[in-house]
């Protein structure tokens, strides 16, 4: 069974006999050319079927499940060496700088779009702040990052926006000054909002210093079947070698990067990513529709793209994509790597400093 059977959204399939479940992704979201079955075989997870009940949920519309972020580099630099020379990627990288600058090669150009505006920075955690590394319990940022970020959130209204639950996020960033969105957006605690336009799902909390905020969970009601997803993952996954299940609060980590590939993601369908928690926190702060703000969102997954698009789309700021390799993009910029990214904020500040002198 294959309920979401088009080509540009990820599935959860039913390929097997009967007595089995099948959790697969679609060929055609991957990033390497697959043959026969539209189901890359060595992605799909043999689920002993049970009671009907949250696999079926889990095959339903209810939730959707993703192949969030690129393939290691190992396997890239596999791929790459038997199929070009290091010459050869160097120059497709060259090449696809050109359609995503530098952002720190083209700092001035930023700087000249950023005067006389307010910047509202947005930072993915994995991948941009912290090395992507094979155990993500021990994705840790450097004391220098740490440094630069805090630095950066002295001038810029600074929000972390993390596939991770906001605790897991915080507990790795541990900056009280900055606003964080954890589970993909689905998880915001941010600065109390104007009153005026208040969503559902969003209620007066306050953070662990006391202060009061807003916190909005747009994904609450799918806390009890995501928590039995989590149990039912780890479940079926306990013999595979390798394979680790996160509990992202609002959505469910597969790792599979120490078996064969990377992560595996499953989330509530809902109407809400990266892209909306950015427009929501514009809006917290008081920033939305304003001709002299600058929103900059640095990351480097499938799941920043969302962030990206709604910048692009609205042409209302800049996406940086934070890849060593050419990959597709919604960004304006890239950044090569987390020490490129450091480079950028610093930057920033040293810009923002000499322009209030
Ligand atoms: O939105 P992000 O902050 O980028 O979070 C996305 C996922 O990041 C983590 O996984 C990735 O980083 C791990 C540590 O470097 C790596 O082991 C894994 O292969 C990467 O996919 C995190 O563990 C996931 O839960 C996040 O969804």
């Amino acid at each position: 069974m294959d309920l979401k059977s088009n080509h540009t959204s990820p599935v959860l399939a039913d390929a097997a006999p009967m007595n089995n479940t099948r959790l697969g992704i679609h060929s055609a979201l991957l990033p390497y050319p697959h043959s026969g079955s539209p189901f890359s075989p060595s992605l799909l997870l043999t689920i002993p079927r049970r009671r009907p009940g949250i696999l079926d949920d889990v095959r339903s519309s209810l939730f959707d499940a993703m192949k969030s972020s690129s393939p290691t580099h190992e396997k890239f630099a596999k791929e790459s060496s038997s199929e070009t020379t290091l010459g050869d990627s160097n120059i497709a990288y060259c090449n696809w700088m050109l359609k995503y600058p530098s952002a720190l090669a083209s700092f001035d150009q930023i700087a000249n779009s950023a005067n006389g505006k307010r910047i509202a920075l947005f930072l993915d955690y994995d991948g941009t702040l912290s090395p992507i590394v094979d155990n993500p319990d021990h994705a840790f940022m450097s004391n220098a990052m740490r440094a630069a970020v805090s630095n950066v959130a002295k001038y810029f209204p600074t929000a972390i926006i993390s596939g991770r639950s906001r605790d897991k996020v915080y507990e790795f960033v541990g900056l009280t000054e900055l606003y964080y969105a954890g589970s993909h957006g689905m998880d915001i605690m941010g600065p109390v909002r104007p009153s005026s336009s208040d969503h559902k799902n969003c209620v007066r909390s306050t953070d662990k210093q006391g202060k009061e905020v807003n916190l909005f969970q747009p994904a609450s009601e799918f806390l009890p079947m995501i928590n039995e997803v989590f149990r039912s993952l780890v479940e079926i996954t306990k013999d595979i070698v390798g394979a680790k299940v996160e509990n992202n609060k609002f959505c469910v980590s597969v790792h599979y990067r120490n078996v064969d590939e990377k992560v595996l993601e499953v989330r509530p369908v809902l109407n809400w990513d990266k892209g909306k928690a950015v427009e929501f926190l514009l809006e917290s702060l008081g920033l939305t529709n304003c001709d002299d703000v600058l929103p900059i969102y640095v990351g480097d997954d499938r799941t920043d793209e969302d962030a990206f698009k709604v910048l692009r789309e609205g042409n209302s700021g800049y996406g940086i994509i934070v890849s060593s390799v050419p990959k597709e993009s919604s960004a304006f910029y890239s950044l090569r790597d987390p020490s490129e990214v450091m480079e950028f904020l610093k930057t920033l500040v040293m810009w923002k400093q000499k322009n209030t002198l």
